[in-house]
């Protein structure tokens, strides 16, 4: 073997793929071998888990894929996992995956069905530079194609598995971003935090990355501007609505006193717009909803703040994140908490940083 590679092999699930219906939902098992090509040179020098891909993380991907969305084919299993492991990490340069169904519903006494793909980080790349569109190019793109009746079908599975009261769209049932989940992993073995994920802000994303979004409005009609926004979102290029929380109505945190009550809401998006490319956005979608900025903290028509990306650290003159002040805003957290109740932030459940925030107590869930 010419390369160095993280393997797993063997990893057991069950999912809810196929083609015919029942087995869109009744679950039967998926196992899936992943090799993952990485240089695994400085970390065994350094014996420093920062010099590597954890294959927690891996498995913590694939886990997602396989147990948190629903797909005809197992090849589209293959690509997706494929795709989203290119864009975990950079250093990944190459992945094979290997998706068994053992149990296919098939009138034949075997072994296993499997499908086996290759896919190397120059073809995401190449294609990526062609610029042509998603469907024409082979490979790592096709996975992550969402055709209506996708959406509508991830839509379903998510809210069936996880009843969340009031939620319009619930994230799945695996819930943990892995972009999150990596934070976790990010904690050396003695808790220290560890390198953090930097990140160019004026980078596209090669791959769709996720990024939670907060949205507040308390002049106007804030409970229209906030669905106008999000409609703006969704049909904003290079943007996919994944999920969005239950509206809170929430008293003012700072600013000056006898401020109106706010509307706040969370949603997630799925992009590859950069990090300053989404910040672009979110200023537009605010400005077309007139916003005014008179004073810090003051009233406002409509204010979208980017609370994650992907796992990324970022610290420009423009862009913080995750949004610095997020995490003691139980007006950001509590929604999030709802929309997906196992979210991490900085490796802590979302749901407990609500609770310790001071604003706790003035945050009140409208679920209709
Ligand atoms: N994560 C982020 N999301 C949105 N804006 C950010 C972020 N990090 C930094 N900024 C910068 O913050 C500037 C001020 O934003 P804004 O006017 O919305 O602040 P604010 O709403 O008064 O306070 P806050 O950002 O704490 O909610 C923006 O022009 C933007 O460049
Ligand atoms: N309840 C609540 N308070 C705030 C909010 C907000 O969206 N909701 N936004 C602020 C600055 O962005 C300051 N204070």
């Amino acid at each position: 073997m010419g390369y160095d590679a993280i393997r797993l092999t063997g990893l057991r699930f069950e999912g809810t793929h196929g083609v015919l219906p029942d087995e869109r939902t009744t679950p039967q098992p998926f196992v899936i071998d992943a090799e993952v090509q990485v240089d695994l040179a400085a970390a065994g020098r350094t014996d420093n888990l920062e010099d590597t891909v954890s294959y927690a993380d891996i498995a913590f991907v694939i886990d997602r894929v396989v147990t948190g969305e629903t797909y005809h084919l197992i090849e589209r299993i293959a690509a997706t996992c494929a795709q989203r492991l290119l864009g975990l990490d950079d250093r990944i340069q190459a992945v094979t995956i290997t998706v068994h169904k053992p149990q296919a519903p098939m009138p034949y006494d075997f072994h296993d069905a499997s499908v086996t793909i290759h896919r190397t980080r120059d073809q995401a790349g190449a294609s990526r530079a062609l610029g042509a569109p998603p469907k024409q190019v082979s490979g790592i793109y096709e996975g992550e194609l969402v055709e209506e009746d996708d959406a509508a079908r991830a839509g379903s599975a998510y809210s069936a598995a996880t009843p969340a009261e009031g939620a319009s769209v619930t994230t799945p049932t695996a819930g943990l971003g892995y972009y999150d989940r990596k934070s976790l992993a990010d904690l050396g073995e003695d808790g220290e935090a560890v390198k953090a994920h930097y990140r160019d802000p004026e980078l596209e994303a090669a791959f769709p990355v996720r990024s939670v979004l907060a949205l507040g409005s308390n002049l106007g009609d804030s409970r229209a501007t906030l669905a106008s926004a999000i409609q703006a979102l969704e049909a904003a290029d290079g943007v996919e609505l994944i999920s969005t929380s239950p509206l809170a109505r929430t008293k003012p945190l700072g600013g000056p006193a006898n401020q109106r009550d706010y509307l706040n809401q969370v949603v997630e998006i799925e992009t590859q717009l950069s990090p300053h490319g989404l910040l672009d956005l979110a200023q537009q979608i605010e400005e077309d909803h007139n916003r005014v900025r008179e004073q810090r903290n003051g009233p406002r028509t409509l204010d979208v703040d980017i609370v994650t990306y992907a796992s990324a650290t970022i610290d420009s003159p423009r862009l913080q994140v995750p949004h610095p002040s997020a995490a003691e805003r139980a007006f950001v957290l509590l929604p999030w908490s709802w929309m997906d109740p196992v979210a991490l932030l900085g490796g802590r459940p979302v749901r407990e940083l609500a609770q310790e925030a001071e604003d706790y107590p003035d945050v009140v869930r409208l679920d209709t």
